[in-house]
């Protein structure tokens, strides 16, 4: 499919949803329970649909209407929910995920605003030329930045380039960390560039925020175990950050 062009379409075949119950403000995230978490924080919680790793959901923050949907792990499968949630008519999508920390100073428990993403995927090599851009809207890192210094106390929240890397655990080559942890970026996931890159060619805002769930850094690495307190408060955190932010935008 041409990626020029913005066509709504009414049903979308891999969300199984129609396109008439979705709100412009969509939150995404990797994990299904965690979207049905983040639409129970919302009034009126409603399930739009189910399909695959694809789970919907709408409610109202404030009085705005927002819609939740999980994208599952990994940008291939992240970039069919994104590019249907645009065919639908999302506007601004912004992604509450999860990320391994490459700075000592951002420990775990910590949340990152990302403002771009640099594309070790392959995604985005397969739809743009290389060197194109995997960049946060501006106005939705500021948002996510003022609904943090309000909401979050106690919680480190950093804005910083984060790293798109398809592989979660490494083979026999070595993962590119050392490399951009000098060169200042803050921490890797699996799906930002995806998003940031499809949301420029859509002509749509989109940001992420994520809650560091350990070190990835060799060097810092110690047991990966995401299931604890500390980062459970993070990913909380950054839920209600992201709802803040989104109905700013
Ligand atoms: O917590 P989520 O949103 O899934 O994000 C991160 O966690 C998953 C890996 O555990 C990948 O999807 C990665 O990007
Ligand atoms: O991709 C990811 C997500 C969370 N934590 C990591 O170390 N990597």
């Amino acid at each position: 499919m041409n990626g020029s062009e913005k066509t709504l379409t009414n049903f979308l075949p891999n969300l199984k949803l129609t396109s008439d119950c979705l709100p412009e403000r969509v939150i995404v995230c990797g994990d299904q329970a965690r979207a049905k978490i983040i639409a129970e924080l919302m009034d009126n919680p409603t399930k739009l649909g189910e399909n695959r790793e694809y789970h919907s959901y709408s409610g109202s923050w404030k009085g705005t209407k927002v819609a939740v949907v999980s994208h599952g792990v990994g940008g291939p499968g992240a970039a069919v929910c994104f590019e249907e949630l645009i065919m639908g008519g999302a506007q601004t999508i912004i992604r509450v995920g999860t990320a391994g920390s490459y700075q000592k100073d951002v420990q775990p428990g910590s949340l990152v605003i990302s403002t771009a993403a640099v594309s070790c995927d392959g995604l985005t090599k397969q739809i743009v030329p290389p060197g194109f851009p995997a960049i946060a809207d501006r106005s939705i890192v500021e948002a996510l930045t003022q609904a943090g210094s309000s909401n979050v106390e106690e919680l480190l929240v950093k804005e910083g380039m984060t790293l798109t890397l398809d592989a979660f655990y490494s083979g026999v080559l070595e993962f590119p960390h050392q490399l951009y942890k000098k060169a200042g970026v803050v921490a890797v996931e699996m799906e930002n560039s995806a998003l940031f890159v499809i949301s420029s060619l859509k002509g749509i805002k989109a940001g992420a925020i994520l809650a560091i769930d350990g070190f990835a850094d060799a060097e810092l690495r110690e047991e990966y175990n995401p299931h604890n307190e500390v980062v459970g408060r993070a990913v909380n955190a950054g839920m209600k950050v992201a709802l803040d932010a989104i109905i700013q935008v």
